[in-house]
Order: structure tokens, then C-alpha cells, then sequence
């Protein structure tokens, strides 16, 4: 019978275990993290999202998102140990201490549940939302294909069936309905980040054109200053680019549509590994996997705080 419920960091967990964590972790630090809820999934699952904040009204504001692809289990699985390292480091590491005196944090762990919740229980492989379309052959919708930037075109699908299904219509998904409405009605978010795996690359808009994003040189320094910080650790390689020629066409993703919405620091993480073991990446990588993504978001916070 375990007598003290240490939670490890160095394995995956499920759903209700993330969620019992959260009431934990905003518990002991109260004066750091709240808990809100953004909206419920297709399920009704809520979605949660940690703000970190010190003070003020609406500061500017840095966004980071884990798991929208449920099988990308090292997504999650990173968002807990940066979130317990923010409360750790505050009032120690001088640079997360003035990045949060300045500028607040919304981290959301899991923000597709459903799938998640699928992954562990039915199909470990599975990527969409659950919805359900009368009409359609088959379930789920990419969610990473259903934001309001050049909806439906190249790098999307329109077949129910595909992994890439770009859902009946704009925002149809509540898991993303829910991100556009908070992210818009704060008005304020410098930073937007959507943490995926697997491919090791540092991704900015766009993917939908290959037109240069008009911050292109800059957000192009900024991620290999973000890289080489990364790779400082462990020597993980990382490539880095606009989405289009990086990886590949896509029309509909979050960090296409946050760009377009006005914020400038809009990024997507690929994390370990190459394809070695892909989406089923061992438990004993994830401390060393969160370790060094650490390094390399804190240079992209810091720039926004300081520019
Ligand atoms: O297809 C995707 O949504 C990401 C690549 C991506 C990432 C950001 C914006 C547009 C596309 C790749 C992945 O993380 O889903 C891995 N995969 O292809 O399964
Ligand atoms: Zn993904």
C-alpha cells in the first residue's frame, strides 16, 4: 500500500490521473497557479488550462498547448514536469522569476481528452477528436486541421475517414472552439505554442502558403537560438522552419491561425525522437525529453518578455 502518493514525472499517465494532479499542484502553490475551464469536449470532458500569473490585469500573456494529437503521449507528459518546474523555479532562477513578474502563463496539458482517453483504453495510435458526424463514415476530426486559416485547402482533408479530416466547418471542433474564443476574448497573448511529437523540428508559420511570414527572419533566429539551446543538453538535433518546406502543406493549424490573429511568437514543437520508437516513446525519455525543451521554450519566452 503506498502510504505518500509521490507522483512521478517519468512515466505517462492517464487522464483522471493528470486531472487529480492539477487540484494537487494548484493546491501547493496557490499563490502562483490557478485552475480554469475553458469549455467541455465532444465528450464532455472538461478542458482544463493552468494560468500562471502574479498579479496585474490581463498581462501580456504566453500560450502553450500539449496533446492536441492524443497519441503524442510525450506532449502531456512534458507539459507536467514544465508546469511543476515554473512553480519550482520561481523566486530561484532569476529568468523564470522576472518572465512571470512580467508576463502570465496558460498551459493546457490535455487538450484533446477524448482521444486521450481512446489512446489508453481502445486504440493507443489514435490522433482526432471523437465527434461523430451524421453523415460521415467514419469518427473524428484533426484538430490540428480545423482552425480558421485557409480552412480546406492543401494539406487537409475532406474525408471523414483521413487522419487529417478537417472537420465539417470552421471551429467545429469544441476542443478548438474552445482555445479560439479564450485566446481572442484575452486579447493579449504575446506567445502561442502547440507541442506535438514526433520529428524533432521547431515549426512557424506558415503551412498553408509558401508565401514568408512577414516576421519570418526574426521568428527563423529566434528558433535557432530556441535549437541550439535545446541541443546544449543532451545534443538532441533539431531542424527548424516555416511549417510548409520544414514538414509539409497544411491548411488549418493552430499556430497558422495564432499568427494570423496578431500573435507574432507562434511556434509548434515536434519533440523526440526521429521515428526510432515515433509516437510510442519510451517513459525513460520523457524527464530528458522535458529537460531540454525547457532550454529552448524558456529562450522563446524570454525573447517575447524582452522585445
Ligand atoms: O500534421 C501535423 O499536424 C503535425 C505537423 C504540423 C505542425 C504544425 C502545423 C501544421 C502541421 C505533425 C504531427 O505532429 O501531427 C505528427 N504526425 O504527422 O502524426
Ligand atoms: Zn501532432
Amino acid at each position: 500500500e503506498r502510504n505518500t502518493r509521490i507522483f512521478s514525472y517519468a512515466i505517462y499517465h492517464t487522464v483522471e490521473e493528470i486531472f487529480a494532479w492539477m487540484d494537487t499542484f494548484v493546491a501547493s502553490n496557490a499563490g502562483l497557479v490557478s485552475k480554469m475551464q475553458i469549455g467541455t469536449s465532444y465528450e464532455n470532458r472538461p478542458l482544463y488550462v493552468l494560468k500562471f500569473s502574479t498579479g496585474g490585469n490581463n498581462r501580456p500573456a504566453n500560450w502553450i498547448n500539449f496533446g492536441i494529437h492524443s497519441r503524442e503521449w510525450i506532449g502531456p507528459a512534458t507539459g507536467l514536469w514544465f508546469a511543476n518546474k515554473l512553480a519550482s523555479e520561481y523566486g530561484k532562477d532569476p529568468s523564470v522569476t522576472s518572465l512571470l513578474d512580467k508576463m502570465d502563463i496558460y498551459l493546457e496539458l490535455v487538450t484533446n481528452p477524448d482521444g486521450y482517453y481512446f489512446t489508453h483504453n481502445e486504440n493507443r495510435m489514435w490522433r482526432k477528436t471523437r465527434a461523430k458526424y451524421s453523415g460521415n463514415l467514419c469518427i473524428g476530426v484533426d484538430p490540428n486541421r480545423n482552425f480558421d486559416a485557409n480552412f480546406a485547402g492543401p494539406g487537409a482533408s475532406s474525408n471523414s475517414c483521413s487522419e487529417t479530416y478537417h472537420g465539417p466547418s470552421v471551429n467545429s471542433e469544441k476542443e478548438v472552439k474552445a482555445i479560439v474564443d479564450f485566446v481572442k476574448g484575452h486579447g493579449n497573448f504575446k506567445v502561442f505554442i502547440d507541442m506535438h511529437s514526433y520529428s524533432q523540428l521547431l515549426l512557424f508559420p506558415y503551412g498553408y502558403t509558401s508565401t514568408k511570414a512577414k516576421d519570418h527572419d526574426e521568428l527563423n533566429a529566434l528558433s535557432k537560438v530556441s535549437t541550439t539551446a535545446l541541443r546544449s543538453l543532451y545534443g538532441t538535433p533539431y531542424v527548424y522552419g516555416p511549417i510548409l518546406t520544414t514538414i509539409y502543406q497544411s491548411s488549418g493549424s493552430s499556430i497558422d491561425w495564432a499568427y494570423d490573429s496578431g500573435i507574432k511568437y507562434a511556434f509548434c514543437f515536434e519533440l523526440r525522437d526521429t521515428g526510432r520508437y515515433g509516437f510510442l516513446l519510451p517513459a525513460k525519455q520523457i524527464i530528458p525529453t522535458a529537460e531540454e525543451t525547457y532550454l529552448g521554450l524558456m529562450k522563446i519566452l524570454e525573447h517575447a518578455r524582452d522585445n
